[in-house]
Formats: C-alpha cells, sequence, structure tokens
C-alpha cells in the first residue's frame, strides 16, 4: 500500500486575482480526500504590479533571469503565499508538522513553449522556510525539458478525479473537465487511454480586460453585462479564425496571446456578449479532438460563474446531445480545484510519479518533475 500524504496545495492564477489554497490528502493515484480550502486576494495595486511584471518578463531569454520589477515581485508573491499558509493553517487547526508537503504554483509571468521557456515566480526556499513545511515548486520546467508544452498539468488530477462521475446514460463516452480560468484549458477522460489536454483559448482575460478598460471593474459579475448584450458575429468569427484554433494539440496560451484588437470597439454590454461566446465556442471546438463526442462537460474555475458563458456552453454542448454541469454538481469545487491539483501533483513528485503525458503536453515521454526543498530548521 503507497503512502497517504497530507498536502496542501497553492495556484496563482493567470486572472492574477489572488491565492487559491487546498487541503487535500492523497497517494497521489486514486485516492484522493479532499479538505478545505481558501482564497486570498491580491488588491488591485499588486495585481497591477504583476500586470507590469509581465511587461518586463517579455525580455526574459533564460528561465532564471528576473528583469526589471520581477525579483523584488517574486519576493513579495512567496511572502504572500507563505502567509496564505500559515493564516489557513491557523483556521482550519492544522499545526505545520502535520503537512508532509506544499505544491507551489508560483505566478507564469512568461509562456512560450515554442521557445522552451516558461516562466513562474515563486521562490520555494523562502516559502519553506517561512512555513516549516516542504515545498515542490517549479513543476513545469522538467516537462519542457522533454519536449512538452509545460503546460496544462492539471489533467492527471482530473483523471483521477473522473472515477467520481456517476455512471450514467453518458459513461463510456469521453467526459471533458473544463478550467475557465484567464485562460481556458480542457482535459478529455475517455476512461481507455491517457487524457487527452491543451488549453483552449481564452477564459476570463479578455472578458476582464474588457470591463475594466471600459467601466473600470474587474469582472462582469454573473455574466450580468454579457447578458444586456448581443453577439457580434464578426467579431467571433475573428477570434475563432486566429491560427491557434488550427492547431492541433498539444497547445498551450500565454495570457497575452490574445487581445482585444480583435473585438472592435462596441458597446460594453456588445464586447462582454461577444467576448462570452467566444470563451463558450473556444471551448466547445476541443471536441473534435475528443475520440468520440463526449457526454458530459464539467466547469471549473472563476469562469464558471459567468452565467451567460454558461448559457452559452449548455446551448452548444446540446446539439450534440451532451450536457454541462458545474463541478460542484459532483460535488467537487470549481474554485479550488487547481489548488487541489497543486497539492496532487506535488505528492506524485516525491513519489516519482509522472505529472505530465505525451497525449496532455506532449512530451517525448511521461515525465515527472518538480523541485524539493526542505525547510532549515
Ligand atoms: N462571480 C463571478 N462572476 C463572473 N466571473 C467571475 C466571478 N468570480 C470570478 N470570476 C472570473 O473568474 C476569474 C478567476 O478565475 P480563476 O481563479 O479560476 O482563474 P485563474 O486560476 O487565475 O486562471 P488560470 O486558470 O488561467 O490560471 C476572474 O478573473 C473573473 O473573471
Ligand atoms: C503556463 C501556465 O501557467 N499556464 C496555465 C494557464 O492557466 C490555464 C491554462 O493556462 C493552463 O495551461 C495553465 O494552468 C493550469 C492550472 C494547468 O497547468 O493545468
Amino acid at each position: 500500500m503507497t503512502a497517504i500524504r497530507r498536502a496542501i496545495g497553492l495556484m496563482s492564477g493567470t486572472s492574477m486575482d489572488g491565492i487559491d489554497i487546498a487541503l487535500i490528502e492523497t497517494d497521489g493515484r486514486n485516492a484522493v480526500q479532499r479538505g478545505p480550502s481558501g482564497f486570498v486576494p491580491y488588491e488591485s495595486a499588486f495585481r497591477r504590479r504583476i500586470e507590469a511584471g509581465l511587461e518586463d518578463a517579455k525580455s526574459i531569454r533564460r528561465r532564471d533571469e528576473r528583469p526589471g520589477g520581477l525579483a523584488a515581485i517574486e519576493q513579495e508573491l512567496s511572502r504572500r503565499h507563505g502567509e496564505a499558509v500559515l493564516g489557513f493553517l491557523s483556521d482550519y487547526k492544522f499545526s505545520a508538522d502535520t503537512i508532509d508537503i506544499i505544491g507551489f504554483h508560483g505566478q507564469t509571468v512568461l509562456h512560450r513553449p515554442q521557445e522552451q521557456l516558461t516562466v513562474q515566480l515563486g521562490d520555494g526556499r523562502l516559502l519553506a522556510d517561512m512555513t516549516g513545511i516542504p515545498v515542490v515548486y517549479d513543476m513545469r520546467a522538467n516537462d519542457i525539458v522533454h519536449g512538452g508544452q509545460g503546460a496544462p498539468l492539471v489533467p492527471v488530477y482530473h483523471e483521477a478525479l473522473a472515477a467520481r462521475v456517476p455512471v450514467g446514460p453518458g459513461r463510456g463516452k469521453p467526459v471533458v473537465f473544463v478550467n475557465i480560468g484567464g485562460i481556458s484549458n480542457v482535459t478529455i477522460v475517455s476512461g481507455t487511454a491517457d487524457p487527452i489536454a491543451f488549453d483552449t483559448g481564452p477564459g476570463n482575460t479578455l472578458i476582464d480586460q474588457w470591463v475594466a478598460d471600459k467601466a473600470g471593474i474587474a469582472y462582469d459579475a454573473g455574466g450580468m453585462i454579457a447578458s444586456e448584450g448581443q453577439v457580434l458575429g464578426g467579431a467571433v468569427a475573428r477570434y475563432m479564425a486566429k491560427p491557434f484554433f488550427a492547431l492541433k494539440p498539444p497547445k498551450s496560451l500565454d495570457r497575452n496571446d490574445f487581445t482585444l484588437d480583435d473585438l472592435g470597439n462596441p458597446e460594453l454590454a456588445d464586447g462582454a456578449r461577444t467576448l462570452a461566446r467566444v470563451t463558450a465556442d473556444a471551448i466547445l471546438q476541443a471536441s473534435i479532438y475528443a475520440p468520440e463526442q463526449p457526454a458530459l462537460w464539467v466547469i471549473c474555475g472563476g469562469g464558471r460563474k459567468n452565467a451567460t458563458v454558461m448559457v452559452d456552453l449548455v446551448e452548444g454542448a446540446a446539439k450534440s446531445g451532451a450536457a454541462v454541469i458545474a463541478a460542484e454538481e459532483l460535488g467537487l469545487n470549481g474554485d479550488s480545484m487547481e489548488a487541489e491539483a497543486w497539492a496532487y501533483l506535488a505528492v506524485r513528485a516525491l513519489d516519482g510519479l509522472p505529472l505530465t503525458f505525451p497525449t496532455t503536453t506532449g512530451c517525448q515521454v511521461a515525465v515527472s518533475g518538480g523541485v524539493v526543498v526542505s525547510p532549515n530548521k
């Protein structure tokens, strides 16, 4: 029997809205017991600092370079993660010595897989020393070394959770786990082969940028703004004609690969409505790479709270007879999924188990990864 470990996962995603934190107990294989989770938001000033850091990151040629403000942001970001862990331990009354490992994603500031370059800010040593808990970090790098995209990494966790999909009319057909974060990604689980995974296109990033530029707000809460607008077919067609959509998987995106340039300059609500449609269409297009038509789409990530995106997903999937549900309908938590995944990946990394597969990132062979640091006592 393999050891069950208690692990904390930390994710600061491409939306740059804060730190998701989650605890699970797992053997890194099929046994997954989900524990508490939380979220520590960044205030808008820190989010703007990271956004400025994305510009500094554009000059990076080697992944350990930290030009401009990036070195200072990395320290601040890691310190905030340390405080998030200490607050979480205190809230849920766990002592540090009962936690076996932390899986630390850090903050992606540059992702150029075609140049074998992916850069995550995150000082694992600082986090281990602050918390007194061993840390696994930098889990994307080894995949890149082995010819992979370095993303997405969550699929192996989605696969472990797929066992919880209840037996139903669609049993035996693929189930697609969808993460609608800043960027959207999917994992197609058929149950008979390794999962197929890839990034599908913009998630919330463009919607967030649009409502921030036009109305000074962080996101379209509930998709309410979009619900009052009209879909602009020409703009949807411009987005869907982008070369990214014609690429076969594996494929992954940098946050800045899609921009608002193709939207034109419509009214606020029409822009939000159109971008919601683009997000949904890009996700549903993933089915062309499934071995057969999926029966079920399980939606995770902050974008599932945009009811307009969800309406488009439900209506679009219904055309092929598939159902769309939020992760909660399976008793999962769509907000903490990625943080849970980073905890799960950390445990796999400790055991040298693969994090990625040729079908999820395009790596030549299934590979493990991550750097392990123990706290200085
Ligand atoms: N109530 C809400 N209504 C609509 N959208 C929401 C709501 N709450 C959050 N969101 C959207 O979800 C986003 C955050 O999603 P999430 O935390 O899953 O992304 P992320 O993990 O940062 O990104 P990625 O998965 O790409 O790394 C916000 O930027 C916002 O666009
Ligand atoms: C390079 C990077 O940070 N990519 C993220 C991003 O956010 C969503 C999508 O693009 C996905 O590929 C990945 O994150 C998830 C958590 C993953 O690796 O599975």
